[in-house]
């Protein structure tokens, strides 16, 4: 077993992916000490109870103190009042990251409240589910997965070089790029996907022919990926949306001019231009599965073993 990597990691923030971290540490020994923080009392003490860290507060500041890597994982619109909250506490040299879905909110928020000394590494880990809290973590969440960076122009190599390490022994691969176009690729792979899938399920609930009990009943198809990411936390989602607002209204546009287009293919009867918009995107998909990046697959995790 190789020595950990860093003496202490602070946790601040124990829902589905703190709590992810905290299993992934432990079992790949990443830390010396593993100290555990959150808002909740509740949630602080259920994490105790799975026995997640080596210590627990509700006082972020004490959690960060002496901590070499800090990872702040809550909803992105709180990402600001946590770092102004441990600011005074963190120590000279460590190293600051988050997870957040979205990034250039979050070193706005961030970045003011980062003190001389600090290496602040935004991050953000393209691994999750539609659950939350820290029962719903588990410590293959990060395996083959990608995890970006969006360094800022004064980054430390170095520290950098050691969140990427840390990363790696999570398992994940690891990209760079700079916060703006983070912003723009995540708003039509991950954002538009969430809010459209909020909006069908809503839309499908309000009809009055379709009841609760047909949607439940036939939704063995296409409907039931919808409603399991429209399952995925409120508050998440709402931050999201109000932190990345310009990338997602922008890709929602785009968005609805192709719904129109192929609205008015449908009501004008045009069956050649729907054969050939729906033929292009089979073809993405077939290319995905060919590249082996279907995480979903049966055998994903044999097939990126292979391809190391
Ligand atoms: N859920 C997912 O699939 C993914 C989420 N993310 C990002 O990770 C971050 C965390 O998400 P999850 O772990 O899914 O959320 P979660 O809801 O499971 O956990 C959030 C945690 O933050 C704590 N918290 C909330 N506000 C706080 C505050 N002001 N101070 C201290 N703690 C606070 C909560 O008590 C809870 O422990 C979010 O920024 C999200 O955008 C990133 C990748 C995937
Ligand atoms: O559950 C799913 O399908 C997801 O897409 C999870 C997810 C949600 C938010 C992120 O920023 C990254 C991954």
């Amino acid at each position: 077993m190789p020595s950990p990597l860093f003496e202490k990691i602070a946790l601040v923030g124990i829902g589905l992916i703190g709590s992810s971290l905290a299993r992934v540490i432990r079992r790949e020994n990443l830390a010396g000490h593993i100290a555990i923080s959150t808002r909740s009392a509740a949630t602080l003490a259920r994490a105790e109870e799975l026995g997640l860290g080596d210590s627990y507060s509700t006082d972020a500041r004490d959690a960060v103190r002496d901590a070499d890597l800090v990872i702040v994982s809550v909803p992105v619109g709180s990402s600001g009042a946590v770092a102004e909250d441990i600011a005074p506490s963190l120590r000279k040299g460590c190293i600051l990251t988050d997870v957040g879905s979205t990034k250039a909110s979050v070193i706005a928020q961030m970045q003011p409240f980062v003190p001389e000394g600090v290496h602040f590494i935004p991050g953000h880990p393209l691994a999750g589910t539609e659950k939350s809290g820290p029962d719903a973590g588990f410590a293959d969440l990060f395996t083959n997965r990608w995890c970006i960076f969006t360094p800022l122009p004064d980054t430390d190599a170095e520290a950098l070089e050691k969140l990427s390490e840390f990363w790696r022994r999570c398992g994940s691969n690891i990209d760079t790029m700079d916060a703006t176009h983070h912003d723009m690729t995540l708003a039509i792979v991950s954002h538009l996907p969430h809010i459209i899938a909020y909006n069908i399920v809503g839309t499908a609930d309000d009809l009055e022919t379709v009841t609760k009990s047909e949607v439940i009943k036939y939704s063995a198809s296409g409907f039931r990926d919808f409603t399991r990411l429209a399952a995925s936390d409120p508050t998440m989602w709402r931050d999201v949306c109000l932190h990345n607002k310009d990338a997602i209204l922008e890709m929602l546009s785009r968005f609805s001019e192709d719904l129109a287009s192929l609205q008015r293919a449908i009501r004008w009867g045009d069956g050649d231009k729907l054969f050939d918009i729906f033929t292009r995107t089979r073809a993405i998909r077939r290319s995905i599965v060919e590249a082996g990046q279907d995480t979903d697959a049966p055998d994903f995790g044999r097939q990126a073993a292979e391809r190391k």
